[in-house]
């Protein structure tokens, strides 16, 4: 046997098996993806998303407080409105009174060491259901939905938001926003994290249940990329990085591994976000209770895949048995 062919050597020890990583998880990585609904006494399970729930504001220090204790950092928001009248526009998403302005200022105030996301988007807010503004033929009216988008993103930031991760893929929307943040003089204190490779995936479908953003009619293939599409997401990387992201994140996260490697390249001076979305969180769910292989495993396999790949923040449901799991 060749002496340069025996590599078993390396990593015959727990300890030096861990040695082989270039980074591993820790808790600082995890991004929580919260639902927060304006019923404010609200605590229903999501079933499409097991383990997960819709929170009212009177909620959250019950929901997040243990969490906080476990080591939990990072929460993005996701506003389900239930009760208010959606328009054309998407009025509702930056309502004073609406959820997510309100549940900032609230975990602010209640956990001052997190670190707090909010998620833009339309769709959530919007009659029709799609994440932009439209034409009356039903198209996307690009230049109205930045602006509109620039403006729902300074009001959470406004509200005192970390970050501002939209996720609409409407284009020019980066640029708009960090127009809007420094022209607030909130360019040094909002940070700007891109959905900037966001596929059409099938594997939206549990958060849509639990949002209730699904269009209501056609889908979201003219402005979220197509899964075959390698070019036009390592474009849009690098247009949003001119655009002046201080984030990049692709998404869904295990079925595009080589657009993270991508991402890494091309904005290798950018921290690199990836989402594992609701339905490859309910994928590795259902595989564990199927029997295939066991949970707290699989969830390390998925995760530390998209460390591998060049992620250094990943937002995931996994995220409250991860601080669990790497305290043991
Ligand atoms: N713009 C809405 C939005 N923001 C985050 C997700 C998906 C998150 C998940 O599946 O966990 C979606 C769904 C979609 O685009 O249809
Ligand atoms: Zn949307
Ligand atoms: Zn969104």
């Amino acid at each position: 046997m060749e002496i340069s062919s025996v590599l078993q050597g390396g990593y015959q020890h727990p300890l030096s098996r861990s040695w082989q990583a270039k980074r591993t998880l820790t808790k600082s990585m995890l991004m929580y993806p919260i639902f927060i609904t304006d019923d404010p006494d609200a605590h229903v399970e999501i079933p499409s998303l097991p383990g997960q729930a819709r929170w009212g504001v009177n909620k959250i220090e019950e929901f997040l407080g243990p969490l906080v204790k476990k080591g939990l950092k990072s929460v993005i928001l996701f506003g389900v409105p239930l009760k208010c009248e959606k328009d054309g526009k998407g009025t509702p998403a930056d309502d004073p009174s609406g959820p997510v302005i309100l549940a900032v200022k609230k975990i602010r105030e209640l956990f001052p060491s997190v670190y707090i996301a909010c998620d833009v988007c339309l769709c959530e807010y919007t009659s029709h259901g799609h994440c932009g503004i439209l034409h009356a033929d039903g198209t996307i009216n690009s230049v109205p939905s930045a602006a509109r988008i620039a403006e729902v993103a300074l009001s959470y930031a406004q509200a005192g938001a970390h970050c501002v991760a939209p996720s609409d893929m409407m284009d020019g929307r980066i640029k708009a926003i960090k127009t809007a943040l420094i022209g607030a003089g909130l360019g040094n204190k909002c940070t700007l994290m891109s959905y900037s490779a966001k596929f059409a995936s099938s594997l939206y479908g549990p958060f849509r249940d639990a949002a209730g953003s699904a269009p209501s009619f056609g889908d979201r293939k003219c402005y979220q990329l197509p899964p075959t599409a390698k070019g036009l997401a390592r474009r849009a990387i690098q247009r949003d990085v001119n655009e002046g992201a201080d984030i990049i994140m692709v998404k869904p996260a295990l079925p595009y591994l080589d657009i993270i490697a991508d991402a890494a390249q091309i904005a290798s001076d950018h921290p690199l976000a990836c989402y594992q979305v609701s339905g490859e969180y309910a994928m590795v769910v259902a595989g564990a209770r199927a029997g295939v292989y066991d949970l707290r495993t699989m969830a390390f396999e998925t995760v530390e895949s998209m460390i591998r790949a060049g992620c250094t923040l990943i937002l995931t449901y996994f995220t409250p048995q991860f601080l669990d799991w790497l305290d043991e």
